[in-house]
């Protein structure tokens, strides 16, 4: 689905958040599928809407699109209410699927698009951009999964949008169409758009980001940059047998984020695993010990409280937020 209207980039608010969401909830009957985000988009920004199945990630999008309405709080766009903001062409978005004419070809697909409203960017500017210029007289049918999402992107691109949101935008792509997907998204991410993506996958927000809001069961449980999200994986894990421990003295040993036992298997996340290790060969009976590097995937997987529940209770984590 792409959504266009008129050329905005003239009278565009300045110094605005580009999406400012504020105590928003969502709920569907009696499930509650947002639980109260507060977030600040700032003009400009590339970011990651980050996490798990049923997160809910597309709930949060369909609100800042004016798709449906929060149960609770405001959303902001540009300033504006969300319809506001669309009315006026200031958002475009790229979805998953639907939309495209199979018999089509690629130019006149756009061409097409772009006739149905008052003005837009030149067809061939926006092919360019999206990186589909070369394929532009391949029928649509015949155009990959990845091809077919630049060319949603070529068409969300026709009203020159302030805010770009995109919904999981290459599931179901293999590696290189995600690659190219990317590339084309970033070269344009250059003039200074906004883009809010949403995807399951740590490595794309890691790499294509310049800042990750990991949302879990509705709600925001850490935001920072790549670097920052990393950091909170550049840590290590101990595993050990032991007989008695003391948990509250391991919680204590400086660099330890947390700490769990379950029977007489302790294990333990810690920037220093040399501390730990010390501490449990000196200190304790400990046996079997090993150490293992935290994965960014493990550190995810923690924050959005997906991880079996023997690593995560007594967790001590701190999100960079
Ligand atoms: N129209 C609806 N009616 C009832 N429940 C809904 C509706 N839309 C979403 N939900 C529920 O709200 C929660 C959040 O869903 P949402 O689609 O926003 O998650 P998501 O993070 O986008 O997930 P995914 O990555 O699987 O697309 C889920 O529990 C989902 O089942």
């Amino acid at each position: 689905m792409t959504e266009t209207t008129t050329r905005p980039t003239a009278t565009l608010p300045t110094r605005r958040a580009a999406v400012g969401l504020t105590g928003v909830t969502k709920d569907f009957g009696q499930v509650r599928a947002v639980r109260g985000i507060d977030l600040e988009i700032h003009p400009g920004e590339v970011v990651a809407f980050l996490g798990p199945n049923g997160a809910g990630k597309t709930t949060t999008i369909d609100m800042i699109l004016g798709l449906s309405e929060p149960t609770s709080g405001e959303v902001r766009v540009l300033g504006l209410a969300p319809r506001h903001a669309i009315a006026r062409g200031l958002v475009s978005a790229v979805m998953q699927t639907g939309g495209l004419l199979k018999d089509l070809t690629v130019r006149e697909t756009v061409a097409y698009t772009a006739s149905l409203f008052v003005d837009t960017r030149p067809v061939a500017e926006v092919l360019a951009t999206a990186g589909i210029a070369d394929i532009a007289d391949r029928k649509v049918g015949r155009c990959s999964g990845g091809e077919q999402q630049r060319l949603r992107f070529a068409m969300a691109l026709l009203s020159n949008p302030a805010l770009l949101l995109l919904d999981e935008p290459t599931t179901g792509m293999d590696v290189e169409g995600r690659r190219a997907f990317w590339n084309s998204i970033r070269r344009d991410t250059d003039t200074g758009r906004t883009v809010l993506f949403a995807t399951h996958y740590l490595e794309e927000a890691d790499q294509y980001a310049d800042r990750i809001v990991l949302i879990s069961q509705g709600r925001i449980v850490a935001d920072g940059s790549g670097a920052q999200i990393r950091a909170l994986a550049s840590g290590r894990t101990v595993r050990a047998s032991v007989g008695r421990v003391d948990t509250t003295a391991i919680a204590a040993i400086a660099g330890v984020d947390s700490v769990n036992l379950t029977g007489d298997r302790l294990t333990v996340h810690a920037g220093d695993s040399d501390a730990v290790a010390r501490y449990l060969l000196d200190r304790t009976d400990a046996t079997d010990l090993e150490i293992v590097s935290k994965g960014i995937e493990e550190a995810f997987l923690r924050l959005t409280g997906s991880s079996d529940s023997s690593d995560s209770s007594d967790s001590t984590d701190g999100s960079p937020r």
